[in-house]
């Protein structure tokens, strides 16, 4: 349920990390009180926030959009490797997975965000009973001067069992669906990216280290007060392998254009999937293929759900460059890591761009 209109009068009285964070209302609770200005909180310093002033909206620059109807074309495999080396992000149609699963997902996302706040806060990470089901908002906001305007259910998938006990009824069917139905689009992209890197077959350790965990979190940015001065996520690369992102109709996700540093939107096209690559796959690459910044803008006008599911090597892995892409004599250009000592320090911090990967450089 909505929060009782005397909320609003006491709006500026109102401890906000305490109505947001510790009661469970997240921004979406703070957005329905109607607010007309933004609690301080989420002010973020200017060199972070969207330059609506500047050219970057009339950048004409994409990220590419490759039709995967056929998966054994070897222009496909080559549109793949190209858009992995220089965007680290591209847009696939005809991939596979049934539009109704994406719809229902979307649906079930929406569905999540309309329970109560006290409903929600039960899977907050002081109440939640496994650290596999996480509802939270912001990024770490225990870590962060500013906040950012998003809220998140984060699912980590461990087994069937596991997400009948855990996982939200309201969205768990529809986000196991999600996550089975790419399945077999996951693994035929990192077919395409290996052979890329002359690794001629994904073998049972290979595809354990390249997908060896999944993570599936459902983003809620709500409708802000002053969009232009704050952000839904802030500058960062992913952590994972690949992401396999769900966007709704309304737009707002921006990647660094690595060439230019400039920031280009990644306009929702009806049925696709948004691809990056995530540190991970550029560490085991040796850098070949690049995990790129991206961010999310906060919206005046409408609420924005995604839905993006994270490839991950197993927490328990250790990743590194590949030897089939180092052993024929480059300079190595990372050392070994265990991923849950990576991810960790991911958390452990603010969004900082590509700072994170610096943990993993000699
Ligand atoms: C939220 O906004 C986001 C999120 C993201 C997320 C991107 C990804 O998730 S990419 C894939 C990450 N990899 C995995 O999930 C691998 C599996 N992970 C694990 O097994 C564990 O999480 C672990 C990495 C091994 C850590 O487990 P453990 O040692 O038991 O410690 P935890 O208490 O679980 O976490 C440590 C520390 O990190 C914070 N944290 C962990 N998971 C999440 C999460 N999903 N969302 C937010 N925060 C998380 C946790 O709060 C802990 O902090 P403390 O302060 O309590 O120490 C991308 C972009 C976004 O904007
Ligand atoms: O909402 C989006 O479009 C992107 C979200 C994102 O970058 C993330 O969750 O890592
Ligand atoms: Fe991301």
């Amino acid at each position: 349920m909505a929060p009782s209109m005397s909320l609003v009068h006491s709006a500026n009285t109102l401890n906000i990390l305490d109505f947001v964070v510790n009661k469970g209302h997240g921004v979406k609770g703070l957005s329905e009180l109607g607010l007309k200005t933004l609690p301080p909180q989420y002010i973020q310093p200017p060199q972070e926030r969207f330059d609506h002033t500047s050219n970057e909206e009339e950048n004409k620059d994409s990220i590419p959009v490759i039709d995967m109807s056929n998966w054994d074309d070897p222009n496909v495999a080559k549109a793949v490797c190209d858009a992995a080396c220089k965007w680290g992000f591209f847009q696939i149609v005809n991939h596979g997975v049934p539009i109704h699963v994406l719809e229902d997902v979307k649906d079930a996302t929406h569905k999540f965000y309309a329970l109560s706040a006290e409903e929600k806060n039960k899977y907050s990470k002081e109440r939640s009973v496994s650290n596999h089901v996480r509802f939270g908002t912001s990024f770490t906001p225990e870590a962060e001067e500013a906040l950012e305007w998003k809220d998140y259910l984060s699912l980590f998938f461990v087994s069937d069992d596991e997400a009948a006990s855990l996982w939200p009824p309201v969205c768990r069917n529809q986000a196991l669906e999600y996550m089975k139905s790419s399945e077999f689009m996951v693994k035929k992209l990192l077919e395409i990216l290996m052979k890329g890197l002359n690794v001629k077959e994904i073998d049972e350790s290979k595809e354990a280290i390249l997908m060896g965990s999944k993570r599936i979190n459902l983003n809620y940015y709500p409708t802000c007060p002053t969009p232009e001065l704050t952000i839904g996520v802030g500058r960062h690369s992913d952590v994972s392998t690949l992401t396999v992102l769900l966007q709704d109709d309304i737009g707002g996700l921006y990647v660094r254009n690595t060439e230019t540093s400039k920031w280009v939107h990644v306009p929702p096209v009806s049925g696709s999937l948004v691809i990056n690559v995530g540190d991970a796959l550029q560490i085991m690459s040796n850098g070949k293929y690049k995990s790129v910044e991206h961010r999310v803008i906060a919206n005046g006008t409408n609420n924005r759900i995604s839905v993006p599911i994270f490839v991950n090597p197993k927490p328990s892995d250790v990743i590194g460059p590949l030897p089939e892409v180092v052993g024929n004599g480059e300079k190595v250009l990372y050392k070994h890591v265990l991923y849950s000592d990576y991810v960790k320090h991911f958390f452990r911090k603010a969004h900082d761009g590509k700072a994170t990967v610096e943990f993993a450089m000699i």
